[in-house]
């Protein structure tokens, strides 16, 4: 069995961490981690970046910590996070019923059939659609206004509340096809060179 991993000497810290910094990995706040998040053009773009991720990711045996619904991945430990990332999920899914139910009804020339197409392929149409719903939600912070907004979207239940008392501000549209990746070593509790190594190539793979 392979000997215990080392944490990052403070010299090699010295010369990887400026250079990941230029590569926008940040340091993870109140552990030793690095953070970067990856956007990318659609689902497919994002799982193929995830698949290559992660076959190096098994082969190194040096896993990162993400989190994904449907279109993007972020770190999984951040519950406010979460909650936000399951509110885009019901809500992409209550647009995919509403097209889906007035898809018997209304005619394939209306271009509403092909909401959920547009919502994935061409996020950006929807962008300033979402960051509306989204900002009038926060701000009826507890009020019926908000569910009501959300509401006509909606063919599940959607619990903004919830994510309004998490107290944090969120952006529609900067978690929007995002991969959110944070890499740290369990075994040492903190940075390793495998981390380093593994932030090489996602970065390379995220190019790709
Ligand atoms: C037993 C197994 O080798 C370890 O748990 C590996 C698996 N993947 C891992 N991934 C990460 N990111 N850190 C680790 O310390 C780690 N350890």
């Amino acid at each position: 069995m392979a000997g215990k991993i080392q944490s990052l000497t403070e010299e090699e810290r010295a010369h990887v961490l400026p250079m990941l910094r230029s590569a926008q990995w940040v340091e993870v706040g109140g552990r030793d981690a690095i953070y970067k998040e990856f956007v990318f053009k659609d689902f497919n773009q994002a799982f193929g970046f995830m698949s290559r991720v992660a076959l190096r990711a098994e082969k190194m045996d040096h896993h990162p910590e993400w989190f994904n619904v449907y279109n993007k991945v972020s770190s999984g430990s951040d519950a406010a996070f979460m909650e936000t990332s399951d509110l885009f999920y019901r809500f992409k899914n209550s647009v995919c019923n509403i097209n889906h139910s007035l898809g018997s009804l209304l005619s394939d020339t209306a271009g509403f059939l092909h909401i959920h197409d547009m919502y994935v392929q061409k996020p950006y149409r929807f962008r300033f659609l979402f960051q509306l719903i989204f900002s009038l939600s926060c701000f009826f912070r507890r009020g019926r206004a908000a569910q009501t907004l959300t509401g006509m979207f909606s063919g599940t239940r959607m619990n903004v509340c919830d994510v309004s008392q998490s107290r944090r501000r969120f952006s529609a549209a900067s978690l929007f096809l995002q991969v959110q990746i944070t890499l740290s070593t369990h075994d040492c509790g903190g940075l390793s060179q495998r981390d380093v190594s593994l932030a090489t190539f996602i970065d390379q793979v995220s190019l790709m």
